[in-house]
């Protein structure tokens, strides 16, 4: 039995009351000044004042004692969208955006997105799995303890299973919780081009059963936007892995709005993600519906078109969740430290909201909030120590990592 206490910290939290944090309780939060935590085995037992967590412990409990020396105590990051599973970076292409050069159009005249598939499926497993874990690696010393990767740059059958075996790997060889998600509406196949609605099809007839069957993947998401999958087939698709006992997300109103977030708030998805042009009748109904808004700001930041609009979204009661949206594209970062500094910055989020859209919300995202996203009693003991007296040191410590160190089950592993 490993009996550890870790003292002397300023803890700050989401309290998880069973739902997600939204509107005036979006930046929910508890903070005990000087603070303990608690944990048998790496799962939390105890967390609140030093006072009252001493007062609950008998004589000689403890095996292991920590002195965090006044350093600021978080939950872990979950970050709940990234496509960190792929093998060659695309610097060309971000000097052609640089230069004006339409994200859509790379990819419709074979780059973007395609340009990662044809390197993907010439990887090995193992380039495949080394790049991947690189990524994850990287994520993991920036804070982030529960991670979600999509697969998406296999579109056919094989290299799609391929890149589910792959993230499940990584999160079997590393301390990370890693959540897979079959992302084979990702783009249209080259092989395709001239039948996106073949494409439609094999990822329905095909693929959804092989995945369902492989038993990795968790959720099914889709990209839906013009020109890549259209309502309709983003509904055909998303039915279908409902029916073959996938969770559902979706890439919904990234570029313009053909009515994704609306679809995702029909079908109850867990969570809709992007928004940047989402309309607020379309926001009205996925807060109705209880489905989570997941902001990816490091992909605007990196698109140039402006950020999601955090505080009107805040307002109508839509609980926010935060993402890196790791990939090779529109976002090249494994940072959430980075992305809660945009949403504070450039989403004017406080932040709490920010916080608790980075941990709490972000779990809630993953349908993993039993287990992760807070310093509750019973969860996983996954938690950053800061160098500051508040999270505030994340967005104020610009482009620097304020993170000591990383615990995952209550194990130091960065
Ligand atoms: N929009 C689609 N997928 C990613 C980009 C992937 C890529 O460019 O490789 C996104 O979420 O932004
Ligand atoms: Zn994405």
């Amino acid at each position: 039995m490993i009996r550890k206490l870790f003292r002397n910290a300023r803890i700050t939290t989401p309290i998880d009351r069973g739902i997600p944090l939204s509107g005036s309780k979006q930046g929910d939060v508890q903070v005990f000044e000087r603070g303990a935590l608690y944990c048998l085995n790496g799962t939390i037992k105890n967390v609140g004042t030093e006072e009252e967590v001493f007062a609950s412990l008998s004589p000689g409990e403890v095996n292991q004692e920590i002195d965090c020396r006044g350093l600021c105590l978080i939950p872990g990051f979950v970050d709940p969208h990234t496509h960190m599973c792929f093998t060659v970076p695309r610097e060309e292409e971000f000097l052609m955006r640089l230069q004006g050069a339409d994200y859509l159009e790379i990819l419709q005249q074979g780059g973007g997105i395609l340009s990662s598939v044809r390197a993907v499926r010439a990887a090995s497993d193992e380039e495949l799995f080394s790049a991947t874990l690189k990524h994850a690696l990287s994520a993991l010393r920036l804070g982030t303890t529960t991670l979600e990767i999509k697969s998406g740059y296999g579109l056919n059958t094989t290299t799609e299973l391929r890149m589910l075996q792959t993230i499940d790997r990584v999160g079997r060889e590393t301390p990370l919780d890693v959540v897979a998600t079959f992302l084979g509406a990702h783009a249209i196949a080259e092989e395709y081009a001239h039948d996106p609605g073949g494409y439609a099809e094999l990822v329905i007839e095909e693929m959804i059963p092989a995945v369902a069957k492989q038993g990795i993947a968790r959720f099914c998401d889709v990209f839906c936007e013009e020109g890549i999958f259209p309502l309709a087939e983003s509904r055909r698709i998303l039915e279908a892995a409902k029916g073959a006992g996938l969770e559902i997300k979706m890439h919904t109103d990234e570029i313009h709005d053909p009515g994704a977030s609306a679809l995702a708030a029909e079908l109850q998805a867990t969570s809709a993600d992007h928004l940047l042009a989402a309309g607020e009748e379309n926001l009205q109904a996925m807060a109705a519906r209880g489905v989570i808004g997941v902001l990816l700001p490091a992909t605007a930041y990196s698109m140039r078109k402006g950020y999601a609009p955090a505080r009107k979204m805040v307002e109508m009661g839509l609980p926010l969740a935060l993402a890196t949206d790791c990939n090779p594209g529109s976002s090249y970062t494994e940072s959430m430290p980075f992305v809660i500094g945009l949403a504070v910055y450039n989403m004017h989020m406080t932040v709490n909201e920010a916080l608790v859209a980075a941990t709490l919300n972000a779990a809630y995202a993953l349908n993993m909030a039993e287990t992760v996203g807070s310093l509750d009693v019973g969860k996983s003991a996954d938690f950053l120590l800061l160098d500051g007296k508040t999270p505030a040191i994340l967005p104020y410590r610009a482009g620097v990592s304020p993170i000591v160190k990383v615990f995952k089950r209550g194990e130091e592993v960065s």
